[in-house]
């Protein structure tokens, strides 16, 4: 039998506790004097249940109500004198965030069968709340457990190892940044530091000093001699994101680099030795860029060594359950109050949508749809989600679209059925084993 913790917020100590809730035997109660205590008990120990002894003189509600809002895995249960129950704002918190209340003096039998129910409840769904659980089980911090994140993250670690270029290809918020972040800090040079700039971003005029760094007088306006990024960078990584619109004459300036570890300032005559691992990336195929003569070939190869993948979302869907969760989580204290999760009938409209703009835009429409959900789950309607996906014009022959639509209905269905074999085969019309040889074919993770 699981031991049934209980923390109790009680503003007049353990002895007025033990005088409220009376004996619980077969409870391991911690008793705290206030929110600030809870809320240090709780950032080390989950709790399924709680329970509030609210007094008057203590915390004011606004501020017990960010702390339940916080804390929503656990089950709280209140207990206030009987006046206070005529303030609006009472009424309104106890309704969004507690699952039972009582008034003092409280009956201890009643209060007995509430801290049960609570903690049936707590039990049922699962009692560690999902952050928690990724936290301990997670070492990358890319999410995900389909084929194709497991993939890239084994890829990942074996190419932190070693000091080359990588070259990381992905749509736009698929998590190209995030996997340049974590390929630094698996990589020796983990306690250097990071830097990053969006080759796009910045305008030609700008781009050479902001990299290289300038020398006094080298232009007007240059007063003082300027460190680039890539020295800035020395010791650690540098992320070259939108690789494919850096001009031309600058690919020149970093393929000399790559080669020679070398650079120069603008307007400077003497190298300086950089010891920066350089990390690009792009949204746009570059080997056409370099067809079409916008992007050096020599260039493309010394970075191309190490090329990774990033996905897009489209092709893992089996993950939006798992991401929705840990956003959900990531962005409690934002939700609106009654809030408690996320539909069937939400997850199925989103395994339908295609994500074109990749788990940025899945970030997006959760936590718009956390504020403005009027019900306890969010609904499809929360999510704003286009009715069908958008049109895509056919660019691959009939063979990838069709390899493309039997993957995405793989994916959907899996979504749908929570990951149950059974269930996606018989809704698929294939047998369990056809689906697992399809699965193992498309890299698709049970
Ligand atoms: N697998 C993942 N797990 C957790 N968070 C993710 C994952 N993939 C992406 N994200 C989050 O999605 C957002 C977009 O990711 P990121 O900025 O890395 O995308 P990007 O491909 O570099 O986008 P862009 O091309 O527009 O620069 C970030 O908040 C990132 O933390």
């Amino acid at each position: 039998m699981s031991v049934k913790r209980l923390l109790c917020i009680s503003g007049e100590g353990s002895a007025h506790a033990r005088a409220c809730h009376g004996e619980l035997p077969g409870w391991d109660v911690c008793v705290v004097e206030n929110i600030a205590a809870a809320r240090k008990v709780l950032s080390q120990q989950h709790y399924g249940v709680g329970l509030l002894l609210d007094s008057s003189d203590g915390a004011g509600d606004a501020e017990i109500e960010r702390f339940l809002r916080q804390h929503h895995h656990t089950r709280w249960i209140g207990v206030f004198d009987a006046p206070r129950l005529d303030h609006p704002a009472l009424r309104e918190l106890i309704a969004a965030h507690l699952v039972d209340f009582h008034t003092r003096p409280a009956d201890a039998l009643r209060l007995k069968h509430s801290l049960g129910h609570a903690h049936g409840m707590a039990t049922l769904a699962k009692t560690t709340p999902p952050h928690r659980r990724q936290a301990s089980e997670r070492a990358s911090h890319i999410d995900g457990a389909s084929r194709a994140i497991v993939r890239l993250r084994a890829h990942i670690d074996k190419i932190a190892a070693i000091d080359a270029p990588v070259l990381i290809s992905g749509e736009s918020g698929s998590g190209k940044e995030l996997a340049a972040q974590e390929l630094h800090l698996r990589s020796q040079r983990a306690s250097g530091p990071f830097i990053a700039i969006n080759c796009a971003a910045v305008s030609p005029a700008l781009i050479h000093s902001e990299l290289f760094g300038h020398e006094r007088g080298s232009f007007t306006g240059a007063t003082r001699d300027k460190q680039g990024l890539l020295e800035a960078a020395s010791g650690g990584s540098i992320f070259l994101d939108e690789i494919g619109d850096l001009p031309l004459d600058l690919q020149a300036s970093l393929l000399r680099f790559l080669q020679e570890r070398v650079i120069y300032r603008v307007g400077g005559t003497r190298t300086i030795a950089v010891d920066a691992r350089v990390i690009t990336a792009t949204h746009v195929n570059l080997p056409q860029a370099v067809a079409e003569g916008r992007f050096r070939e020599d260039l493309y190869y010394r970075l191309s060594v190490f090329p990774i993948r990033v996905p897009p979302l489209r092709e893992r869907k089996e993950d939006l359950p798992l991401l929705t969760d840990l956003i959900f989580n990531k962005y409690a204290a934002e939700r609106s109050p009654q809030l408690k999760g996320v539909s069937r009938e939400a997850l199925l409209a989103m395994a339908r949508y295609e994500w074109p703009g990749n788990v940025r835009e899945l970030i997006n429409r959760v936590r718009r749809a956390m504020v403005l959900a009027e019900q306890r789950l969010i609904m499809p309607e929360d999510l704003d989600l286009p009715s069908a996906g958008p049109i895509c014009p056919v660019k691959e022959g009939l063979g990838s679209s069709r390899l493309s639509a039997e993957r995405t209905a793989i994916g959907e269905s899996l979504a749908r059925s929570g990951n149950n074999i059974s269930q996606a085969a018989r809704e698929l019309g294939v047998s369990r084993m056809t689906l697992y040889r399809l699965m193992a074919k498309h890299a698709i993770s049970p």
